[in-house]
């Protein structure tokens, strides 16, 4: 069946990659070659047949809910401004994405939960007391291992889509000393007027490599069409991730992938609107080098190498 013009899946490619954990050596090219064409434009997509199941899912969004519901100074008292690596709960209208405008969510970040600093972005992580928040802390840990795990096989993909061999992202992904973070989200409801002008998160590229985003049934995810100059919303599709190229791809790769202009427009129901972020932010000390595969013969790399480090460090120091 033909899908309408205007469905998501005519803007946002949805990918079943079922076949590929599966060892379906047939449906796992066809998902390599759907990714690359994603990947290449409009740089998002979203994945099904992850093996992430419902439960995980549906519990965290439950904990994220009551965590949120929490009093501000319960909530306060775990602020990211007490951690050297960004872990920790950030308030409604703190970050400003967009030049001039306050974004409209409430945050908490997490990451490998280290005992100490232990280099850039990576140490212990803040949590509530079991007693106000039962359950919080294991089910958003055992999440972020799920995650972990789901990224090292996008990245498995990746590699193959850029005809690099399967595991070549394997070290920047899996090792002890990689970054990454889980950011969860509440963007409180507001009304149609308000929403024409303010938003829940302003428009962005993400920093790092590739982010996986959960998002609940509730919509307002918005991701830029240069061509056209148009906004396209990417439609909460049933059990799928939405999965995009951040600013370090887009760089490792010459420009052959596309890390994408999005934002969250806050919703105008009476719901709140939740969404989950995985950030894969690799190795601190890889150099991002243009990947050989992606220059062609005479050409030259685009950009100059950088250190991880370096990079997160410049984009992540404009954001607050
Ligand atoms: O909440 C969303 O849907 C998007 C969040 C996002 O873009 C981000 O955290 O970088
Ligand atoms: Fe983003």
């Amino acid at each position: 069946m033909v899908a309408p013009l205007d469905s998501v899946c005519a803007t946002i490619p949805l990918i079943d990659i079922s076949g590929y954990l599966n060892g379906d050596k047939e449906k796992a090219e066809r998902a390599v070659v759907e990714l690359r064409t994603a990947c290449q434009s409009p740089g998002f997509l979203q994945i099904t047949g992850h093996g992430v199941t419902s439960e995980i899912r549906s519990q965290l969004l439950q904990k994220l809910a009551e965590f949120f519901a929490l009093p501000a100074a319960t909530k306060q008292a775990l602020h990211r401004s007490q951690s050297k690596c960004l872990r920790g709960y950030e308030s409604v209208g703190e970050q400003k994405l967009e030049a001039g405008i306050s974004d409209q969510k409430e945050g908490f970040m997490i990451g490998p939960d280290l005992p100490a600093e232990n280099g850039y972005l990576q140490g212990p992580n803040q949590w509530p007391s079991e007693e106000a928040a039962p359950g919080f802390r294991e089910v958003y840990m055992a999440y972020f291992d799920v995650m972990r795990n789901l990224s090292k096989t996008v990245f498995r993909l990746m590699a193959l889509s850029l005809d690099l061999d399967e595991r070549y992202f394997d070290e920047f992904v899996g090792s002890k000393d990689t970054i990454s973070m889980c950011r969860a989200h509440r963007y409180p409801p507001t009304t149609p007027e308000m929403a024409k002008t303010s938003r829940g998160i302003g428009a962005h590229t993400d920093f790092g490599a590739l982010t996986l985003l959960l998002q609940d049934d509730v919509g307002g995810l918005e991701v830029f069409h240069k061509p056209t100059g148009t906004w396209h919303n990417v439609q909460p599709v049933k059990d799928a991730f939405v999965v995009n190229i951040g600013d370090m791809m887009e760089r490792w790769t010459n420009n052959t992938y596309t890390s994408t202009l999005h934002r969250v427009i806050s919703p105008v129901t009476a719901k709140d609107r939740y969404s989950v972020a995985f950030f894969n932010e690799g190795l601190p000390d890889q150099l991002v080098s243009c990947i050989p595969t992606c220059l062609k013969p005479n050409e030259k790399p685009l950009f100059e190498p950088i250190r991880v480090e370096d990079h997160l460090r410049a984009r992540y120091g404009n954001s607050y």
